[in-house]
């Protein structure tokens, strides 16, 4: 794949964030996190731009040429190869949060058995569990920590807009479910993202057990 970069991006520091999410995206892969070519991963790499994974490979066999460069519309830049058919869900916290730096999204047996089981309530709500404090700004397990569901589609701009919507209601989002698919988590750098990714995976378990105890 030849990426023509803008002038204004070193290929030192895309290839720093191509290398980065091929390395996450592999060791997620390991999880099982990202089954049959699902998942797609992506990082800021400046004001206007952010590395991406093209669309349909293999998350657990990824390389630096398996990443390509998108603006903040979520249009490819200087390459014809396809960006994830989700780049828009990406470019939207990038837009929203200019703090923010990784972009994750997992499918996860877990997050896809959650997001059906509390697609009806359309959030998850969870108190009560230690881990939620590996959220950032949540310093209690008292807090109340919502994850929403929202519904599956393939037409990215209603996704985006229900994620506008949460967020416009003036309700703090950390993550989120589509229902029946997987979630999208984001942090300031990659190691906030794998964190949030990681505590949420096992919040999820955790409240999925406690229905298969009470069943
Ligand atoms: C292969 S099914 C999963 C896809 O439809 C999609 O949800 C996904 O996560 C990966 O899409 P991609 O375009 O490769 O980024
Ligand atoms: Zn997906």
């Amino acid at each position: 794949m030849s990426q023509v970069l803008p002038a204004s991006i070193s290929a030192a520091l895309f290839h720093e964030r191509a290398d980065a999410i091929a390395a996450a995206a592999r060791e997620l892969a390991q999880h099982g996190w990202t089954p049959a070519t699902s998942s797609n991963f992506s990082m800021r790499v400046d004001a206007d731009h952010a590395a991406i994974t093209i669309s349909g490979r293999d998350k657990g066999k990824l390389g630096r040429d398996d990443i390509m460069l998108v603006d903040m519309d979520g249009k490819a830049v200087g390459t014809d190869s396809r960006p994830s058919a989700e780049t828009e869900l990406h470019t939207q916290v990038y837009r929203r949060w200019p703090e923010i730096n990784t972009v994750l999204h997992t499918h996860s047996r877990t997050q896809s058995v959650a997001s059906r089981l509390f697609a009806k309530d359309g959030v998850v709500k969870l108190q009560g569990w230690e881990l939620q404090k590996a959220i950032h700004g949540h310093t209690t397990h008292e807090s109340v920590l919502d994850i929403p569901v929202f519904p599956n589609t393939q037409h990215m701009p209603e996704l985006v807009a229900q994620v506008d919507a949460w967020i416009d209601a003036g309700k703090p989002l950390h993550a989120y479910l589509i229902n029946g698919h997987g979630i999208y988590t984001w942090g300031r750098d990659m190691a906030e993202a794998r964190r949030h990714l990681e505590a949420l995976e096992f919040l999820l378990v955790c409240e999925l057990d406690l229905r298969r105890l009470n069943a």
